[in-house]
């Protein structure tokens, strides 16, 4: 006999609703000190002692029984293995989502593009790819194939050379999917290695790990802190927290297709946070029944429970607009739009990660194979970033190159600006252009 679900609701009537809302909606990512410090002690291990510290740091905190770096390392060879030993179902399932992940992501590449002025001089901006990129994929609690995908597929459309993947092995177990969709993907090299350590090693290089120029993918908080604290020496993509949904519903959907999509993000993580807000408060209820009816049949039972008592809410709101209103005050991670017409809705959306449109998209295709990136911003960080995509993995550089005319032209503004500034080497490097 498993225990009743207690799902906290709201009414957006209440006086007290934003306080209420914003308590809920708070979670202090990398705030905590002990874990600040562990990660800080491990990131100088990794930087002073390389892959002895990332050899030992990986026996204690992930038990694998490894003496040497050697047995961390996955050569291109042992992903091809992975392929054949996965089922021919799975495989195919793999080769689809990677096909629409690709298809979707190759929309996304900018080109590099220059224009001409009438005097002969030529500006533009010249987009090139990123040497070497680093992907850690998540694998303490659960392993995760469709990451892989997420991540390495747009930094190979971006044309990035190497792709290094970093993934934990816990107890040493390796998950052959895992490496099979490293091997889909193309995926230079794998390192079983993961947390803070895994981190560092990327950042800062080992022997056998290389330096990499961005590290991108989500992980738990020893990642997320770690990617803070090495930012600057490397680019990082995001710091993604736990996994969030926010339905909106019009109260026409199955209520048992929305209980089903509140635990599909509930399920990842005791943090994760699902959330339902709809202007039918009967439907309120039946959705709560669908949830206690539901959950019992749930393997990851616990987490989903946890996640949904601690961080879970079901509001209830005026009518559509208001519904809005609160989704873009909450800028979720994934907005499901399960109403009769999403379109109508759409414009007035400005904040979230990804957006679901109607009945028929659940969250979870977006999380496999629909397409679009599954990396997205969480708490509330969809207000100012986006989904991971291939402009992650470009950078650009301007290109200004001047005719003599225009250098002639240009001389003379730069002059009188750069002797405002005092600075004379400016100004008289730009005078030398100026034609007399
Ligand atoms: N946003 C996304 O796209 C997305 C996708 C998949 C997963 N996720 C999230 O990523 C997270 C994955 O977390 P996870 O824990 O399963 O895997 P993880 O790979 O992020 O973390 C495992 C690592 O944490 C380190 N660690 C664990 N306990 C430690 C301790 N006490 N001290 C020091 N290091 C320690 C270990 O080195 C271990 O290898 C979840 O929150 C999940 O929701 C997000
Ligand atoms: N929903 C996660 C991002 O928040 C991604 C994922 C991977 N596997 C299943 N789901
Ligand atoms: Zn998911």
């Amino acid at each position: 006999m498993t225990a009743p679900i207690a799902i906290r609701r709201l009414n957006a009537a209440d006086p007290d609703f934003a306080r209420q809302l914003d308590h809920l909606l708070s979670w202090e990512s990398v705030s905590d000190g002990a874990v600040n410090q562990r990660v800080l002690e491990i990131i100088d291990a990794v930087r002073q002692q390389g892959d002895t510290a990332v050899v030992e740091f990986t026996r204690r905190f992930d038990g694998v029984e490894a003496t040497d770096i050697s047995e961390l390392i996955l050569p291109r060879e042992r992903l091809e293995l992975a392929l054949t030993r996965i089922s021919s179902e799975q495989r195919v399932a793999l080769e689809e989502s990677a096909e629409r992940v690709r298809l979707y992501h190759e929309r996304q590449k900018q080109d590099s593009w220059t224009y001409t002025e009438p005097d002969g001089t030529v500006l533009g901006q010249q987009v090139t790819p990123l040497d070497r990129a680093g992907l850690y994929v998540p694998g303490g609690k659960a392993a995760y194939p469709s990451s892989v995908l997420m991540n390495a597929i747009p930094a190979k459309v971006a044309g990035v050379a190497e792709v290094v993947m970093v993934v934990p092995t816990p107890r040493g177990e390796i998950n052959e999917l895992v490496l099979a969709a490293a091997c889909v993907a193309g995926v230079d090299r794998v390192f079983t290695i993961g947390g803070a350590q895994a981190v560092a090693a990327l950042a800062y290089g080992t022997a056998s790990v290389p330096r990499v120029d961005k590290i991108v993918g989500p992980g738990n908080i020893y990642v997320a802190t770690a990617k803070r604290h090495v930012f600057g020496q490397v680019g990082i993509d995001m710091i993604a927290g736990p996994s969030e949904i926010l339905v909106v519903c019009d109260g026409q959907t199955d209520p048992d297709w929305i209980a089903m999509d509140l635990f599909s993000q509930a399920e990842h993580d005791e943090d994760a946070q699902a959330i339902l807000v709809s202007p039918d408060a009967a439907f309120l209820y039946r959705v709560a029944e669908s949830i206690a009816k539901l959950l019992p049949t749930m393997e990851r039972v616990e987490i989903i429970r946890t996640s949904l008592a601690n961080r879970g809410v079901l509001i209830q709101v005026k009518d559509m607009s208001q519904a809005i209103e609160v989704a873009n005050r909450i800028a979720p991670e994934h907005l499901e739009l399960s109403v009769a017409e999403p379109e109508q809705w759409l414009p007035q959306i400005r904040h979230a990660g990804a957006i679901f449109m109607g009945r028929y998209t659940a969250e979870a295709l977006g999380d496999y194979c629909a397409g679009p990136n599954h990396v997205l911003p969480t708490s509330g960080t969809a207000r100012f970033s986006s989904p991971l995509g291939v402009y992650d993995f470009q950078k650009r550089s301007s290109i200004i190159h001047c005719s003599a005319a225009g250098a002639s032209v240009l001389g003379k503004v730069a002059s009188v600006l750069a002797r405002g500034e005092s600075l004379t080497a400016h100004a008289r490097s730009a005078e030398y252009r100026i034609k007399q």
